[in-house]
């Protein structure tokens, strides 16, 4: 027996057919979302992401903005950017990219931005309220994860969730969103013991951990759910967490890398936006 795909571009483009028809509807009423990114810097990597998210943006009708800056920028100048778009009506949304160079506090830059304009999901208010179950901007990887589970019904109540990786923007939340569902959830990391035993009694197992093919078919309970949210590449070709071909053909479910969560997270940064241009109404 082999998985079923969890097809996340799949269902990022149904999902962005709907936003555009949200944005054409706030468009009507003289609303249009708008989107900041700040890019820091020349990583590759970086400017690949940015260039896709500003595509995204263009095709739903959504305004973005990329302000470039240049590696030498000081923090106190980072944090003045960020201001003048708290300021600035026209932005419901601002992203910085991430990673920032060492010389600038990651954390400074997060806090500095209105929780209110917080599409990421990433200030700690945001993240406060998310622990709580209330209603907020959800982080982005996670979010999308929760939905492209939801799509192909797969029941989370008291399932056991166990996840690999406890990154402030994957790990750590995605277990919360899951538990705020009803599941049971464990986390492991790079530390953890027995780290197989614990990943073979996943119902559903997500990898989040930044290593190519670190999960094989070995770690995986039969039938088990496998959401892989790593982005490597090897010899430039892209690969997940997961090895994805002794694992498809335990798992009942499995989530193709690329073409599984990294649409659905640009998917739901566009959701976050729509959803903070609609407070303007
Ligand atoms: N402030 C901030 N917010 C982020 O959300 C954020 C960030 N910084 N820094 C970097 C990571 C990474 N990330 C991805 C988004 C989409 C894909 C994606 O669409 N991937 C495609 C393939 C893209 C390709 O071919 O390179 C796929 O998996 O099918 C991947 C990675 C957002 N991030």
């Amino acid at each position: 027996m082999t998985a079923l795909l969890l097809n996340g571009k799949e269902l990022a483009a149904k999902k962005r057919e709907q936003l555009k028809k949200d944005v054409e509807h706030l468009t009507t009423k003289n609303v249009v979302p708008g989107l900041a990114v700040i890019l820091v810097g020349e990583d590759p990597a970086s400017q690949t992401y940015v260039k896709a998210k500003q595509k995204a943006c263009e095709q739903a009708g959504i305004h973005s903005v990329l302000i470039k800056k240049s590696d030498t920028i000081t923090e106190e100048e980072l944090l003045a950017e960020i201001e003048l778009l708290n300021q600035d009506k026209s932005i419901d949304g601002i992203l910085v990219q991430l990673p920032i160079p060492k010389h600038i506090s990651e954390q400074a830059v997060i806090e500095k931005i209105a929780p209110e304009k917080d599409v990421d999901g990433f200030h700690p208010i945001n993240i406060g309220k998310m622990m709580t179950g209330e209603d907020t901007f959800l982080p982005c990887t996670p979010y999308g994860v929760v939905e492209m589970l939801k799509e192909a019904e797969i029941d989370l109540v008291g399932k056991h969730v166990v996840v690999v990786g406890r990154s402030n923007i994957v790990g750590k939340p995605v277990g919360q969103l899951l538990l705020n569902e009803h599941a049971t959830v464990t986390y492991c990391h790079s530390r953890t013991k027995n780290l197989r035993e614990m990943t073979n009694l996943a119902d559903i197992l997500i990898v989040a951990i930044g290593r190519p093919n670190f999960i094989n078919a070995e770690d995986v309970k039969p039938g088990a759910v496998v959401v892989d949210v790593g982005i490597n590449r090897v010899d430039g070709k892209l690969c997940g967490d997961v090895d994805f071909d002794s694992v498809k053909e335990k798992a009942s479910y499995l989530t193709p890398v690329p073409g599984g969560v990294g649409p659905m997270t640009i998917t739901m940064l566009l959701e976050n936006t729509v959803q903070s241009a609609r407070k303007r109404l």
